[in-house]
């Protein structure tokens, strides 16, 4: 695994968890390039809380934005606007890069975060949860990404184990579902740990 940029089917789907633990499992250096919602947590907090590795696996955000909303929207409420050529990918390997929300979140007037994933031409790993409603969410989501001709590596489901939505989704997908991560009733550094180590995973 060198660099991978970790997309997802909606906000709140798990991007920051499975970027956890990837970031603990090959001991990766994690860049969110535009977090909004910095008055909450950032994601690199929880992730760096998560892993408990030092300071330098977690590179600063291009773009930091107070309200959690969209970042066309927050950058907007800041009169500021977001540049996508202002965003470079990091020189450090392994890397982890997360986006924010879907593949069609807005960052300005004409640019979505597809866009980004573009410009960083990175290889791509879609998180999407493992419940109804997911078959027709990351098919849409892969058929964005590979419009854009990106390299799609697979898809992580994240939630209840459920073999029918995997199997759908690779078949019409035409996609590896590359792991299936289990609903946790607690998420703390050592549940963490050892997921890492039950799951078979190779970027
Ligand atoms: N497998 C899981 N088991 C239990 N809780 C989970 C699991 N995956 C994610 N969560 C919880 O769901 C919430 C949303 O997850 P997460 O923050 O990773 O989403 P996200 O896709 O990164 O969202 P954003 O678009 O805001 O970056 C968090 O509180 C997280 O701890
Ligand atoms: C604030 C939140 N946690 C995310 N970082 C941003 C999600 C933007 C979603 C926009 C949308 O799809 O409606
Ligand atoms: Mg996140």
């Amino acid at each position: 695994m060198h660099k991978v940029f970790i997309t997802g089917t909606d906000t709140g789907v798990g991007k920051t968890f499975i970027s956890s633990l990837l970031v603990k499992k090959f001991n990766a250096y994690y860049f969110k390039p535009i977090q909004t919602g910095s008055r909450e947590e950032l994601d690199s907090k929880t992730v760096q809380y998560l892993t408990g590795l030092e300071d330098k696996y977690f590179l600063s955000a291009t773009y930091l934005f107070k309200e959690p909303v969209s970042p066309h929207l927050a950058a907007k409420i800041e009169n500021r606007e977001i540049d996508i050529k202002d965003i470079y990918c990091p020189n450090e390997t392994p890397l982890i890069v997360e986006g924010a929300g879907g593949v069609f979140v807005p960052l300005n007037k004409k640019f979505f975060m597809l866009d980004l994933m573009k410009h960083l031409d990175l290889p791509i790993l879609v998180v999407a949860r493992s419940t109804l409603g997911t078959i027709n969410h990351t098919l849409l989501t892969i058929k964005a990404l590979k419009r854009k001709n990106l390299d799609v590596l697979g898809v992580i489901l994240n939630g209840p184990l459920n073999q029918e939505n995997k199997i759908a989704i690779e078949y019409y997908g035409k996609v590896k579902v590359l792991a299936e991560i289990p609903w946790l009733e607690v998420i703390t550094p050592s549940v963490l740990d050892s997921l890492v180590n039950e799951i078979d995973i190779d970027l």
